[in-house]
């Protein structure tokens, strides 16, 4: 029998994305959807384009909607995620969408967030390397049996699966990274804010947080000290472009001393191979936000700019797959000892 699942979140973007991706696997099962303005309407309502779960009715998010499940997955606003958790038995199995519980370090969340600093629970990007003191592994080797799961930011982990390699293999230097990435309104959830309007967004490519403010740089420079270095710099500059969903990161380090193109390219290869939704693509072919969208997949395309001693990366994401409810969904699995990939896909939807 499949495991219950109760969604709180259910009528937003993440929320909606978690349910179309549950909605196809075969060892959890929907039971609870919450919401916060919409409780009350049905899925069928407030996400139309989910047609096999049209009948759920949203109930209030609280923590008796979301007990008597086995797995809780929230996508719910910053700073709601640790006071619900509290009130669950210990054994259900949460994964929160929301930035709660990424950063260990109560600094970086008091520098860039506001509320209390909660735990750091076991971060959702199973192909991050993770070195510790007992040797180089993969988060991966944290998610499995995990009971407390953060996914990812989307921005977030689109940067940190570019750049990560090379900084565990030694190849660019952690310090001077820069990344300027493009992301579709989609990001910043479905509640009505006046930058996302049509009228703003359509026809226009919008920068935001430039300067160094984005709060996804601490969440970066945290995998990039998870695969190895010590000390890093980040410059970050997003820009919302009018497509209704998808990232495409451009990020670029300066190349290590002595190191060659060849022995860059091995560094990606070596931490990807065998990994299906992290796919790094021939030499001299990069990824379109268009490849990924509906999949659970990263792509990445790699060059190395010998006249400016860099290496660039361009990755593709779909933030609400990858980005967000595929890369739960892959935690998950990972947690409940499920085959990794169970119910996701790593095809999109194009054109
Ligand atoms: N969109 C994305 O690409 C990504 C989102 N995330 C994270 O996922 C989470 C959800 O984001 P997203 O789906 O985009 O946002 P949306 O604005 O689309 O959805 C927010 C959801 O939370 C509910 N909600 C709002 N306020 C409250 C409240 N006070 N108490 C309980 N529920 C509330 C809303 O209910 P109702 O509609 O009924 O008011 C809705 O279901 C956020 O933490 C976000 O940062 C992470 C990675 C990527
Ligand atoms: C377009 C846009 O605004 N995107 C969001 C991405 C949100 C995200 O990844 O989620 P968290 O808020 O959970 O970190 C942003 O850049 O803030």
């Amino acid at each position: 029998m499949p495991l219950s699942v109760a969604v709180a979140g259910a009528s937003g973007y993440a929320g909606g994305e978690l349910l179309r991706v549950l909605a196809a696997h075969p060892e959890l099962e929907v039971r609870t959807v919450t919401a916060h303005t919409s409780a009350g309407r049905s899925i069928g309502e407030v996400q139309p384009h989910l047609r096999s779960l049209a009948d759920l009715v949203l109930a209030e998010t609280t923590p008796e909607t979301l007990a008597g499940h086995d797995v809780v997955a929230l996508a719910l606003p910053h700073g709601a995620s640790a006071a619900l958790t509290a009130q669950l038995p210990a054994d259900t199995i949460v994964v929160d969408c929301g930035a709660d519980h990424r950063l260990e370090s109560a600094a970086d969340w008091a520098a860039f967030y506001s509320g209390e600093h909660a735990e750091a629970w076991a971060y959702g990007v199973p192909e991050l390397p993770l070195r510790t003191a007992d040797g180089a592994g993969k988060q991966r080797d944290r998610l499995a049996g995990a009971t407390r799961i953060a996914a990812p930011g989307c921005n977030a982990s689109t940067v940190a699966l570019s750049l990560a390699p090379g900084i565990a293999a030694g190849v660019i230097e952690p310090t001077d990274l820069v990344s300027v990435l493009a992301v579709g309104p989609s990001g910043a959830g479905k509640t009505l804010k006046p930058h996302l309007l049509a009228a703003e967004v359509l026809g226009s490519a919008n920068p935001y947080a430039v300067g160094g403010t984005h709060r996804h740089i601490p969440e970066i420079l945290q995998a990039i000290r998870w695969a190895g270095a010590s000390e890093a710099t980040l410059s970050f500059t997003p820009v919302i472009v009018p497509m209704s969903r998808g990232i495409l990161a451009t990020s670029t380090a300066r190349l290590a001393p002595g190191v060659s193109a060849a022995e860059v390219r091995a560094a990606w290869e070596l931490a990807y191979a065998g990994e299906p939704f992290v796919q790094l693509l021939p030499a001299g072919s990069f990824p379109r936000t268009a490849d990924v969208l509906g999949a659970n997949t990263a792509l990445l395309g790699l060059a190395v700019d010998e006249a400016a001693g860099r290496v660039v990366v361009v990755a593709a994401v779909d933030n609400l797959m990858k980005g967000t409810a595929g890369a739960a969904v892959q935690s998950l699995n990972l947690a409940l000892g499920f085959p990794e990939t169970l119910g996701l896909t790593m095809d999109g939807v194009a054109p």
